[in-house]
């Protein structure tokens, strides 16, 4: 059945349109989106959710949307979007990080000419009629000095224009690197010496726990008298009061405002005011930057609920489409390895080491963690998925390390996964063949060649004659049809293995009877998914 997508903001038709040539079902419902009960009502029918600023994907629409496997956001800002809730319920949540930026850099240059020309006001009395040449003065651009708070995207994208304007360019943001800054022709600082120092604050960060309320009125007291601030972000960066205060005062002599602590804001103290620059979240308001990212979403959805691959996901590895086919039996791999040790493990883990070995190496290791992960926990969390797997494992307190090294044994690649208990270490190695299947090489440091199959019973007894004899005659007596039968051991007389791979679930009174037997140490009957994506 092809995967049903809704489109509860307005979006380009070159996105309902992509949908449909790549054989999803889209409901192009932009109005949706601001109404929260209709929107919960439907959401339930749809694999997608493709959504600008206006929709709110909260822990309760979340919660109704039993089917969604993805939040596309055609734009940026995923602050409209709970993240973890959606990570929890195997949800990818996806944006597109570049299609904007430049649209919305432009805007707040836009936003900083307009204050400082007060070209709004100038307009409105102009065309009242009322030639006040005299009344507007401006400020000069150049030489003046532009701070920058966020200099990611769009705040390098902003910054290159302030120096193409002739502007001194500071900039604050923890994570610019020197080598950065200095390729953008911008000043590296503090957030005190930018307050200090700018005529022109322009905020270009996500809204975050970190982040919100960044410009108050204590931040504001630091600033340079006659200040002018741009805000073409998120409205919760800045205390709207705090903010409205310094301009009566006049500290601040002027604020761009696109974005808003409450939007739509049809209601605003900052409405009216001179010396304020408003506009309804147009940042990424152009032709260009709508058609790009109504495109960028449609095609990343589109990817992923069709062909399984992941880009610009904020809670998933990326995997591309040209290697999720190939990547496609390693994640399978990696997931049986994960769900044997979450099957044969009773206690609480604690750590757990994912070693990728020769070929493995060079693959997309991080998708594979997230696919180990999910295998492991899914006997205690039924649902889990790639998505889910590390935030619930994290949740869960267990530290997860990625081992890498070149091929070490006659396979070109394998992976091991070692956990760690609070009684014991456990590992077990497997690999893909040119067959795509998985196979387990190695369980408890114990050599074997044991193909995976959906219902296996693994044994475990000290090395002695008769064995499989036993187990084969428990099995003939009882019914139960052996496909497959795998053994190792660690050296005659010593620690031994068996792997059987069944047609059906081993019942339950053939089990007691195996264990038992008094040369079996421990029986296990394991489940595998083995043909599920
Ligand atoms: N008005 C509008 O229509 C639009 C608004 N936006 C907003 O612009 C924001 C920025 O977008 P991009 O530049 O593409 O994001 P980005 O992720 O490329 O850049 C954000 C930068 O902020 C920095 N940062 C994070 N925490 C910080 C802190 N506490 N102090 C200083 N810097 C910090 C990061 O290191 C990063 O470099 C988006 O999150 C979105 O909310 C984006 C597009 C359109
Ligand atoms: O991309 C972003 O972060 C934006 O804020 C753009 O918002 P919009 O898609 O215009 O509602």
């Amino acid at each position: 059945m092809a995967p049903r997508v809704l489109v509860s903001d307005k979006l380009s038709p070159t996105a309902v349109q992509i949908f449909k040539d790549r054989g999803v079902e889209v409901d192009y419902l932009p109005d949706v989106g601001k109404d929260k009960e209709k929107l919960a009502e439907i959401i339930g029918q749809y694999d997608g959710l493709a959504i600008r600023s206006a929709t709110k994907v909260t822990e309760k629409l979340i919660a109704a949307a039993t089917n969604l496997k993805v939040v596309g956001r055609a734009g940026i800002g995923v602050d409209n979007v709970d993240i973890p809730a959606a990570s929890r319920r195997g949800i990818i949540v996806m944006n597109t990080p570049f299609g904007n930026s430049i649209t919305t850099a432009e805007h707040a240059v836009a936003l900083m000419f307009a204050l400082a020309r007060q070209i709004p006001e100038a307009n409105s009395s102009t065309h009242a009629g009322k030639w006040e040449k005299n009344r507007f003065m401006g400020v000069e651009i150049t030489g003046k000095t532009l701070g920058v708070i966020g200099c990611g995207n769009i705040g390098s994208i902003v910054a290159a224009r302030g120096v193409g304007l002739k502007m001194h360019v500071v900039a604050f943001d923890p994570f610019l690197s020197e080598d950065r800054a200095s390729e953008l022709g911008v000043e590296k600082v503090e957030l005190d010496a930018l307050f200090a120092r700018a005529d022109f604050i322009t905020l270009h960060t996500p809204l975050t726990d970190k982040t919100r309320n960044i410009i108050n009125a204590d931040a504001i007291a630091r600033m340079k008298d006659g200040v002018r601030i741009i805000n073409c972000a998120r409205g919760g960066l800045i205390v709207e009061a705090d903010l409205i205060a310094a301009l009566q005062s006049g500290k601040v002599a002027g604020a761009g405002i696109d974005v808003f602590e409450v939007e739509p804001a049809t209601e605003n103290a900052l409405f009216g005011m001179d010396n304020v620059v408003t506009t309804p979240h147009l940042g990424a308001s152009t032709t260009e930057a709508q058609e790009n990212v109504a495109l960028q979403i449609a095609e990343q959805m589109s990817d992923y609920l069709i062909k399984g691959a992941v880009s610009n996901a904020i809670n998933m590895p990326s995997i591309t489409a040209e290697e999720a086919p190939r990547l496609k039996p390693f994640v399978k791999l990696a997931e049986v390895l994960g769900a044997f040790v979450g099957q044969v493990t009773e206690d609480p883990i604690k750590e757990v080491e994912i070693l990728f070995d020769g070929s493995t190496a060079a693959m997309n290791t991080r998708a594979l963690i997230s696919a180990a992960l999910a295998g492991l926990i899914r006997p205690q969390v039924a649902d889990v998925n790639m998505v889910s797997a590390p935030i619930m494992v994290k949740e869960r307190g267990i530290i997860v390390a990625e081992v890498k090294r070149d091929k070490s044994g006659v396979f070109d690649g394998y992976i091991k996964l070692t956990v760690k208990t609070e009684k014991q270490t456990r590992s077990i190695a497997g690999t893909c063949f040119s067959d795509h299947k998985p196979r387990f090489i190695q369980i408890k440091g114990i050599n074997l060649d044991a193909e995976v199959g959906q219902h296996m019973l693994y044994t475990t007894n000290a090395d002695a004659p008769g064995i499989i004899g036993l187990l084969g005659t428990v099995c003939g007596e009882n019914s139960v049809n052996i496909a497959n039968f795998a053994l190792g051991r660690d050296r005659p007389g010593g620690d031994a293995i068996a792997l059987l791979y069944l047609d059906a679930p081993f019942p339950e009174d053939v089990l007691a009877k195996v264990r038992a037997h008094p040369a079996i140490e421990s029986a296990k009957p394991l489940q595998f998914d083995v043909n599920g994506n």
